[in-house]
């Protein structure tokens, strides 16, 4: 990295658009401008004269024409930010020019002529951090944000780029290495056997940082749930119509339907957003007692999916549920899945409702109610898709949304989340060093350790290594 260049890049994506945005960061991004931009306000004949630039006021924007010498490029519009009043804290222009792939590459072609550099991927952002306008896990949810596809994805990015847990975590660490300062304090009087930092203080302390690394340790199991897409497992016997359902969430024909039992023989996996929360829909080959080989990997790996899920939908055909052995077999089925998966949510769907009467949904629904009361039963056609909204309600109604309430800090990456895990394991070290009354010189360093871990996800403590992995995943021109 070097701090004296300046970069410039498409901020906006490759390709022909309406309008495309060069945007120029660095110390000479004004000299570069002087000499290839023209405003409007200037007089018609006039050559280009630094001055006329000179009097664009900052953060404004002004109609001109770019120049390659005496070529005109194109008409623009072009903003002006003077240091360190811009995104990256450096003296920034962005061009927004007609978004042919032509124009775009002249206009960064004649900023390159002029002294430019191309920027790497994450470099705007990355100087942004580097001048102090945002902290490392704010410039992370800046990617988070981009690459959000969801309501709540988007709501979680937008909280953390505003600061979210950084300030809190910043003073948590700021507190905690006063306190160590004071403890390695006490060592160079040794002699004297004073204490500057109050125990009791320190305790209070360590307390009160506990429950909040414990609080936003918990909620990665959220944030990264929510980040990735929620797993729902579809479970049920072969020609029940997993795929089919399948297909009516999705409204596409993603699996492969037939009404050869076995089709479907491997996971397939798919995503669908209802009202913003993102679901990853995982089909899963029939469940059965089989010889087939292929057959029999894929229903032991519809259980290992249904182990990773965070909710079951086990599905029925109502069309083979006509005798009184087939319910009992069934009801038996239900039991098995739930003593298999105790603690994840199960909901019963009882499929091909356009087969059957009224009166055999209502003896079937009496007879599954009457054996498994508090089962969740959702009848409904994945063929003509009537009941699916009941469904798709339902998977809604499962995801606990009040835990993702405005004000509340949830954590989604898993940078910040093994930090967090490393802070609270020196925290604990430090409470029993605490009890135990090791010497002070242990419970400074273990204090330091949890600063340290805290430190790493504000950017505090950083290296080249860390910024560059985090950075180089960004696209160019962020
Ligand atoms: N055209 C354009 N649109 C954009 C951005 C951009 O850089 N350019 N952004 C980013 O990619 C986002 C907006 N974020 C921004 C954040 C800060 C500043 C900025 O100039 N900050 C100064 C001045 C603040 C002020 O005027 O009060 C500062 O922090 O000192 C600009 C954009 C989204 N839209
Ligand atoms: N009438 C009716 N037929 C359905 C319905 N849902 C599925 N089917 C039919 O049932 C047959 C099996 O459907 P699939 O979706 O392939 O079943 P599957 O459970 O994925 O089957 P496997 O891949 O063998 O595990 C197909 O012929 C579907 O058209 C429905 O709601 N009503």
């Amino acid at each position: 990295m070097h701090v004296n260049d300046t970069i410039v890049a498409l901020a906006t994506p490759s390709g022909t658009g309406a309008i495309a945005v060069v945007r120029l960061s660095g110390p000479d991004s004004h000299s570069i401008i002087r000499s290839i931009f023209k405003p409007a306000f200037a007089k018609a004949e006039s050559k280009i004269n630094p001055d006329q630039y000179d009097q664009i006021k900052a953060n404004t924007i002004t109609l001109g024409h770019i120049y390659d010498g005496d070529r005109m490029i194109d008409e623009v519009l072009l903003s002006k930010f003077v240091a360190p009043r811009s995104y990256t804290g450096e003296h920034v222009v962005e061009i927004s020019c007609h978004g042919s792939i032509y124009i775009q590459q002249e206009i960064i072609n004649v900023c390159l002529k002029n002294g430019a550099r191309i920027a790497e991927a994450g470099e705007f952002t990355l100087q942004a951090f580097l001048n102090g306008k945002m902290d490392l896990s704010q410039a992370e949810a800046v990617a988070d944000l981009i690459s959000s596809e969801s309501a709540t994805a988007h709501q979680i990015a937008i909280q953390q780029m505003r600061g979210g847990f950084s300030n809190e975590l910043q003073v948590l660490r700021k507190k905690l290495l006063n306190f160590a300062s004071l403890i390695e304090l006490e060592l160079d009087f040794s002699e004297e056997d004073v204490a500057f930092a109050n125990r009791d203080e320190l305790k209070s302390l360590l307390q009160e940082s506990q429950l909040k690394l414990r609080k936003l340790i918990d909620s990665f199991a959220l944030g990264n749930v929510i980040k990735t897409g929620i797993p729902i497992a579809i479970v049920g016997e072969p020609n029940v119509g997993k795929s089919t359902l399948l297909n009516a969430l999705l409204n596409e024909e993603k699996a492969i339907v037939s009404d050869i039992a076995g089709t479907t023989r491997d996971a397939i996996e798919d995503e669908i957003n209802i009202d913003g929360i993102r679901f990853r829909l995982i089909d899963t080959a029939g469940i059965r007692e089989t010889k087939d080989k292929v057959e029999s990997i894929g229903i032991e790996r519809s259980y290992s999916k249904a182990e990773q899920s965070k909710l079951v939908l086990y599905l029925l055909d109502a069309t083979q549920l006509n005798t009184q052995p087939r319910i009992l077999h069934c009801l038996m089925r239900i039991h098995i899945m739930r003593e298999k998966f105790p603690d994840k949510p199960l909901i019963v769907i009882l499929n091909k409702l356009d087969q059957i009467t009224g009166l055999e949904h209502a003896e079937i629904s009496k007879q599954i109610k009457s054996k498994q009361p508090d089962v969740h039963l959702i009848s409904l056609s994945a063929q003509s898709g009537s009941g699916v909204d009941d469904l798709k309600k339902a998977l809604v109604d499962s995801f606990n949304s009040g835990a993702l309430s405005q004000d509340s800090t949830v954590v989604s990456n898993a940078r910040h989340y093994d930090a967090l895990q490393r802070a609270y394991a020196s925290l604990l070290e430090v409470q029993q060093g605490m009890v135990q009354e090791v010497s002070s010189e242990f419970l400074a360093i273990d204090i330091r350790a949890t600063a340290e871990a805290l430190g790493s996800i504000t950017g505090e403590i950083t290296n080249d290594e860390l910024l560059g992995n985090i950075f180089s995943q960004f696209c160019i021109g962020k």
